[in-house]
This record gives structure tokens, sequence and C-alpha cells, in this order.
């Protein structure tokens, strides 16, 4: 108003400082007048967020981000100055000129390589990979892997569906026929997928179930058969899969991986009423950093998919101009893995058990969960491969300065897109619509800079320094002669302990979680936890100085 400026379309009713939370940076600073800010006034404030951000990524322990950057900035400052855009698909050129998709290619190479997936991408070639960088993290990731496993298995057109081309879209929306020589119930359940997940996986599964639009075993065991859940009947079902259990006989203290057993049985119940399968299984879950056993699931699940006709089934999905039936033959099940943390780094764990010259001995077995995992049936000697989609995030493990990641399919399984927009020049094949194309050469610069040899070697570094921290827990526990509830899962980049004060949470970003023992006793003991994950950016001396201040008299408020 001062140099003549009108008004703010709409004044603030209350003021902001008033109304929005108390954090460490002074709003003040940052308020965005009409007028713009003066140059000192944006450097003040410029320097004041350095000052916060720097400080707070040195003392970063408390999720599974890996703050080491330092490397990128030489090589990748020099893109500061362009908008890269990928949109659309990373095989198709597309008339988005200022892109980096040879880049995007090159990476999606890399971790076909590194997944036991055919490359180079063919669409002419059903076996081969295909995938596509992700312009948010892992959440992405997921959503898109249970988007394609959602539509492959309620019948909707695909790439390779011949007749559905992308000039005759009205195919995409033909909703498909089940296959006819099926009983009642299961002609009317063989296009409705369930989903099945554990109490462990990240909430980004039970935000794609709302988008879209899925429904888990819960949400139809619930409301269709509300006293025949199969693992307890009369009692109500578990909302998600059971996690295996610990010491106590509950989960709350169990290692976060996923009850093999409770899957089985929850996925027979609905593969005997013919609904197809949707399972998404963790690789480094989300608080402790567990590994579901994909090898395990496969192999259990197998015979179940077998005895149902799941493991190949005709699906009609579609009508041709002259209203003919369109057909192919398809999975009745699909295996998503959420690789957010664990697929950036578990195959190079694996290379260093495999190759004697490591001398690396894991304290568990490397968990498989790539597309190269198979299961033989035994009675034909036909092999099968089990995953369908692999996600992982850039930003976690990797490290990168903002959230990216990798979805990952194969040919076969893969979706026709909603659209085929001429003016982007490509098959609108991806979640986005304008698509990071820096993520792209952060991703590749890290690789380009990281041989196997020294991914290895941070692997393994990471993996001595989570047992390291352990200890330390383990030394403070029993100085300070009080359960501190210390916790590492096997293979897990993260150690839990009990809830420090706000102010050591705060110092140090700590991920914190609180549950019952039993979570259908509300009496039921409370375990208040929180957790360090030990990313490349964790070093001894920061350990070091958290377990001090583990140390003072305050550090632990008194059990509630
Ligand atoms: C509470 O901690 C989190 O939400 C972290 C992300 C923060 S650290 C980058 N984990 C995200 C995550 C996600 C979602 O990844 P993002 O969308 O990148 O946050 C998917 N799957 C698993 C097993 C995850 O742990």
């Amino acid at each position: 108003l001062a140099n003549g400026h009108p008004a703010l379309i709409s004044d603030p009713v209350a003021n902001p400082r008033e109304v929005y939370p108390r954090d460490d940076l002074p709003p003040s600073a940052f308020e965005l007048p009409p007028t713009g800010l003066s140059p000192e006034k944006r450097h003040a404030a410029l320097i004041e967020l350095e000052e916060y951000v720097t400080r707070k990524r040195d003392h970063f322990l408390g999720y599974q981000a890996n703050q080491d950057q330092d490397h990128y900035r030489l090589d990748l400052s020099r893109f500061m100055e362009s908008h890269v855009n990928n949109v659309g698909d990373p095989f198709t050129p597309g008339n988005f000129k200022v892109n980096s998709k040879v880049v995007e290619r090159c990476v999606l190479d890399y971790y076909a390589a590194l997944w036991n997936a055919k490359w180079p991408h063919d669409k002419k070639d059903p076996e081969s990979y295909w995938g596509y960088m992700l312009s948010m993290g892992c959440t992405e990731g997921n959503l898109y892997g249970l988007w394609n496993g959602r539509d492959y298995l309620s019948g909707k057109a695909l790439v390779t569906d011949p007749e559905s081309t992308p000039e005759q879209p009205r195919l995409l929306w033909v909703q498909a026929a089940p296959p006819e020589d099926l009983p009642e119930e299961q002609k009317r359940n063989a296009l409705h997928p369930v989903a099945f997940f554990s109490e462990d996986s990240h909430y980004s599964l039970t935000k794609a179930m709302r988008v879209l639009g899925i429904d888990t075993f819960y949400a139809i065991g619930q409301r269709d058969y509300p006293t025949d859940n199969p693992l307890d009947p009369g009692r109500p079902w578990p909302k998600e899969v059971p996690s295996e259990r610990g010491p106590s006989g509950y989960s709350a203290d169990g290692p976060g991986s996923i009850d093999v057993d409770a899957l089985a049985v929850l996925v027979e119940f609905f593969a005997a009423k013919g609904h197809p399968i949707l399972v998404n299984l963790n690789l480094g879950s989300t608080f402790k950093g567990a590994y579901d056993d994909v090898r395990a699931v496969s192999e259990r699940l197998f015979p179940i998919f077998k005895k149902y006709g799941l493991l190949e089934r005709e699906i009609v999905y579609g009508k041709d101009q002259d209203g003919n039936p369109l057909k192919d033959t398809r999975r009745g099940f699909w295996l998503h893995v959420d690789g957010a943390l664990g697929a950036a780094y578990l195959p190079f764990l694996r290379m260093a058990a495999d190759n004697p010259n490591y001398e690396y001995v894991p304290e568990v077995p490397i968990p498989e969960f790539d597309f190269g995992l198979e299961v033989e049936d035994r009675e034909t000697g036909r092999f099968y491969d089990m995953v369908h989609s692999i996600a992982m995030s850039g930003h976690k493990w990797i490290g990168a300065p903002w959230p990216c990641g990798v979805f990952m399919t194969k040919v076969k399984y893969q979706m026709r897109p909603p659209d085929n927009p001429a003016y982007i020049g490509s098959p609108d094949t991806t979640f986005a619509g304008s698509r990071n194309g820096f993520s792209p050469i952060v991703l590749w610069d890290y690789l380009a800079q990281n041989s196997y040899d020294k991914q290895i070697s941070m692997i393994r570094e990471a993996q001595r320094m989570a047992h390291y921290t352990e200890q330390q827990l383990l030394r403070l526990q029993e100085t300070l002669g009080r359960d501190l509830m210390v916790a590492r899962t096997p293979l897990a980049l993260t150690v839990r302990f009990r809830r420090p004060n706000d102010e050591i949470i705060a110092k140090w970003s700590l991920s914190s979680e609180s549950l019952k023992l039993d979570p259908n006793d509300p009496n039921s003991r409370q375990l208040d936890y929180v957790h360090v994950f030990l990313m490349p950016w964790a070093k001894p001396g920061m350990i070091d100085e958290l377990v001090k201040d583990l140390h003072a008299p305050n550090a632990f408020p008194p059990e509630t």
C-alpha cells in the first residue's frame, strides 16, 4: 500500500504468526508483501534459512534420507539455469526438447540390470522392462505400481494388447468381462482385486487404496464376511496383514517383516472366492527397516494361485469393431515390491555376500526381491517370474536434494495409458504430467561417481555403523541401568530405542512411533520408540554425540 500497490486481494483474517505452528525459524523473516523484499531482506532471509537447514542437516539421523549431497554441486549447478522436463514416456523423445530422457533411460537401464530385468527396454519384447523416473518419491512409485496392478487384474487394456491401439482410445474404457467358464461367485469377483500389505507398510499404501479405490482384504472381509476372519473366526478382521511377532507374542516388539503364514491364510480366503490378488511387500520398512521375505511369500502363495486358477487366466478386455471379444492371458496376481529404501542397496550386499573376495558373511541371508525371482511349478517344470513391479526412492539411500525415484515393471504387464496426448508427442505412460528432468541427472551423477565396488563398500560401512550404534545404545542401557528398548532387525539400517525428550528429538530430527504392546488392549503397555537411520551421512562422531546427549539426567522422560 505504501507504494500505491493494491492491498492483497484477501487480507489475512488472522495474523499468520499467531495461527501457524511455531518452528525454529522466525516467520517474519520470510513473509512476502506485494512489494517483494529488498535485496538486503531477501539475503538476510536466505542466510537465516541456510543456517537453519545446515544446522539441522549436520544433526540429521532420524529418517532414511542420506544428507550427503556435496558431491553433486560441481556437476549439477550448471543445470539450474534451465527447466528440464521429461514430460511423457521416457522412451519417446516427445516435443519438449529441453529434456534429459537419454540420461533417464541410462539410469533405468542401470537399475534394470541391477534388478535382473531384461534390458534395454524394447516395446516389442513383452519380457523386457519398462519404467520411468518419479517426480515425487516412492509414494508415487507405490501409487503407480498399485494402479498398474489394479488395472492389470481388473482387465483394463495393456500396452501389448494387439487390438487396443492408441488410435482406438474408446477400447480403453471397455469394462472387461470375466472369464466365461467360472462358477457364479468366481465370475462376480474375477475382476475385483483385493489388496494385502502388512501393518509395517508405509502410509502411502493406505493413501493408494483411497486414491485408487482399491479394496483391501479388511474392507471386504469386515463388510461381506464379518464373522469369517480366517485368522481368528468370530473376531474382527485385522486392518493389515499381521507382521511377525516378537518375544512378547505381539508384533510390536517383532522384527517388522510380514507374517507369511498369516498372509497365505488371508490370500487363500479371497482367492477361493475368485478375487485376483494384489500384494505389496516391503524392502526396508519405514520404522524398523525390515525386509519382507519375497522369496518365501512367492513360494507360499504359488500353490494357492495355482489351485484357484490365478497363475494364468483368460481375460476379455474389450471388443473389436465387429463386437468380437478381445482376449488375452494374464496372471491373476500382482506382487509390488516397495523397495523405497532397500532396492537401492540390497543388490550390493548380495554381490558382497556372493563374492568371497569381499570376505563378507551377512548376519542373515540377503533377501531376494527382484525380477529374477522365479518359482518352479514342479508338476510342469515351468518357471514363473513372480515380481511384477518395483519402486525405489532416490532421496533415501542414494541421496538427492529432493524427492525422486524409479518405478519399474515389464512390458507384458504395462497398462495402456489413459490417453495419448498428441501435443506432447508421447504416450502419457507416467503418473505425472510434467516430470522432473533434473532428478535423472542427479541419479546419473551419483551412479557415474560410485562404482559397484564403491557402493558395496558404502552399504557394508552402513551395516557396520548400524551395528556400532546398536552396541553404543546397549552400552548406555547398561550404564543407566534402564531398559532403553534397544532393537535392530537383522540387516536393517536403523536402530530403534526408547523415546527421549523433545529437545533431543528436535536436535537429531528423530522419527517416533508410539504403540500398545497388545493393540487390542487399551491398558496394555505403551511403547514409545524413536529410531536413527544409519545412512552414508551418519558418522561415528554423530552417534557418539547423540549417545552423550542421551546420557544426560533428563534425557528420557519417566515411563508412561
Ligand atoms: C516417516 O518416514 C517416511 O515417511 C519416510 C520418508 C521420509 S525420509 C525420506 N519413508 C517413506 C517411505 C515411502 C514413501 O516414500 P516417499 O514418498 O519418498 O516419502 C514408501 N515406502 C517406504 C517403506 C517408506 O519408508
